[in-house]
């Protein structure tokens, strides 16, 4: 079995169908893509995989596992975190305090404990700074550790969202976007940082991106979807060669 499976799985608005029998597999140390034109039914895919949406049919599997109806607060905890093509982050609050919120999943004292502030709650807090600090070292984040989210250019606050969703030690990360809005040399930036999450953390990247330079650059398998259908899969350069993934961009 593959490391994560969607299989048939689709999701209804009303009348739309946004995801329309999707099937595909993502295999341990890929990085694999989902393209499509706008309203393909990319972003309504990842919510169902972090499970803000129950799918109408369907089933997710992770590690052999069915995780169709896991909670959305356990999804973290079973090693799969994400991050939002527009930013989810405490504006007012610094780098350093978002990045400890991402380590939340791993809480394992109670209040009454961190009331009492009892040794293992200062070891547990040790040790999510520890993870914290290592993410901030991989990322080169160090100079903005104790800066304020609202006060960062929006290149760095999209890496402090990748930083965030790392800290919670995933095996599998689902990037929503993480070019979008980031100018060239960002974007450069961020193809290295993706390859360096699969190849030095150990990580399987799944990603929507629309920017193709970054897609071919960094992608093993590409899906390409359209109306919540799929159109085509295989490498980058299969699937933008396939005449009908040609025709859903030029909309024809
Ligand atoms: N909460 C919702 N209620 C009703 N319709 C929705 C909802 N979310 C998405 N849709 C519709 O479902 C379809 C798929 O949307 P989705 O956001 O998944 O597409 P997308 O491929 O991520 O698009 P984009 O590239 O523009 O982000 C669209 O037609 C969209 O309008």
């Amino acid at each position: 079995m593959s490391f994560f499976t969607v299989d048939g799985i689709s999701l209804q608005f009303g009348g739309l169908k946004a995801v329309d029998s999707v099937s595909f597999s993502v295999e341990k140390g890929e990085i694999f893509t989902i393209i499509g034109p706008n309203g393909a039914g990319k972003t309504s895919i990842f919510n169902l995989i972090s499970r803000l949406y129950d799918p109408t049919s369907g089933k997710l599997f992770f590690e052999g596992r069915d995780i169709t109806e896991i909670p959305a607060h356990q999804i973290a905890k079973l090693g799969i975190a994400r991050t939002f093509q527009n930013i989810e982050l405490f504006e007012n609050a610094t780098m350093l305090a978002n990045l400890l919120v991402g380590r939340h999943c791993h809480a394992t004292t109670q209040l009454w404990q961190e009331i009492l502030f009892l040794p293992s709650v200062r070891r547990a807090e040790k040790e999510h700074r520890r993870k914290v600090e290592e993410v901030i070292e991989f990322l080169d984040l160090q100079p903005y550790r104790e800066k304020l989210i609202a006060g960062l250019p929006y290149g760095v606050r999209k890496v402090v969202e990748v930083a965030r969703a790392l800290c919670s030690e995933p095996k599998l990360i689902l990037l929503d976007e993480p070019s979008s809005g980031l100018n060239v040399e960002e974007t450069d930036d961020m193809s290295f940082w993706i390859r360096d999450i699969r190849t030095e953390l150990g990580v399987t990247v799944l990603m929507v991106e629309h920017d193709m330079s970054l897609v071919n650059r960094v992608s093993d398998r590409v899906l390409a979807l359209n109306y919540g259908k799929v159109l085509a899969s295989g490498t980058p350069a299969e699937v933008q060669a396939h005449p009908d993934v040609i025709a859903a961009y030029l909309g024809t």
